[in-house]
């Protein structure tokens, strides 16, 4: 649905926000898993058509499988984009449905009556319906988000972008917002960057993990994870002998459990005494990419 090919972005501060990222994004939900800083922001930004790349390619299949030039064509991606920034803000005093009503408007919905449809059909599907006289400014962060995707999806988009949209929520509104992506995700390309690796484990069959601007891995998650098989090792240390660990092992994570730190280590033998296997998770993965990026730095 969409090929990105070697985009480079340096901003001139000299960061180099994006290092020849290459990707293949199919239909469905895409996970782009990256610390604060990863670019994560960066990439969205240039596929949604408001940043220029240095150098790269990137192209989405639209309707009738033509090819669009996503850097050269913007309007023609415009035409197929829904966006939710991450600072997606929204008039305080006015009501849901009369700010989705504004945007679908901009959205070139001139058509009153189907409109009000779409209007309608958008509020019900991501569970507004109720609150949809109320003001934006007394809706909680998981109701504001789900009108972000509200008129994200305004226009029917083949391709649709959420940056970080499930920070700050409390879990049952996470989970509500990432079962109504699910959803989508069954017609169109969503892809959700993050940097929460549940947000990726529980819903995207396919992944990038990014950082520094580079693209570490790619691919199924459970392929990733597959992958570290009898890799993974827990053991729990004291606070004392935890920098010993960190510097004789490769530490993925550290997490305290009844406030001892248990500890994850990679590696391809047992470590040393006291070490048990665990089967590998997600985080894991994330955290093996990460280690070896700063190892080969
Ligand atoms: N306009 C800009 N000018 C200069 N540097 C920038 C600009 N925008 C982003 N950066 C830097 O580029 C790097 C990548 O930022 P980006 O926002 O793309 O990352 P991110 O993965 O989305 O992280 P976050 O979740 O913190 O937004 C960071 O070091 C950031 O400080």
């Amino acid at each position: 649905m969409l090929t990105i090919r070697e985009l480079s972005k340096t901003y001139a501060n000299g960061v180099h926000a994006l290092n020849r990222v290459t990707l293949d994004i199919p239909r469905g939900m895409f996970g782009l898993l990256g610390p604060n800083g990863a670019g994560k922001s960066s990439l969205m930004r240039t596929l949604a058509t408001l940043q220029e790349p240095d150098s790269g390619e990137a192209f989405l299949e639209g309707p009738s499988g033509e090819r669009i030039d996503v850097l050269r064509d913007k309007d023609a991606v415009r035409r197929q984009l829904g966006y939710l920034p991450q600072d997606f803000g929204v008039y305080p005093k006015v009501s849901a449905e009369d700010l989705l009503e504004h945007f679908a408007v901009l959205k070139g919905l001139t058509d009153r009556r189907q409109r009000r449809e779409t209007v309608e059909g958008l509020l019900q599907q991501v569970n507004l319906w109720d609150a949809r006289k109320r003001k934006l400014g007394t809706y909680s962060g998981g109701m504001r988000q789900r009108f972000g995707i509200a008129q994200a999806l305004l226009g029917d988009p083949r391709l649709v972008i959420v940056d970080e949209p499930t920070a700050g929520l409390d879990p049952e509104e996470r989970n509500r917002f990432l079962n109504l992506l699910a959803e989508i995700g069954e017609n169109v390309a969503v892809i959700l960057s993050t940097h929460i690796v549940e947000d990726v484990t529980d819903l995207c069959p396919t992944m990038a993990i990014m950082n520094r601007g580079q693209v570490l891995l790619t691919g199924k998650p459970a392929d990733a994870i597959g992958a570290l098989q009898a890799q993974v090792w827990r053991k729990q240390v004291t606070k004392a002998t935890l920098p010993d660990y960190e510097a004789r092992h490769t530490v993925l994570s550290t997490r305290l459990v009844g406030g001892h730190p248990v500890i994850h280590v990679f590696s391809a033998q047992r470590p040393e005494e006291g070490f048990e296997a665990v089967a590998p998770d997600l985080e894991d993965v994330y955290f093996q990419r990460l280690r070896l990026q700063a190892k080969a730095a």
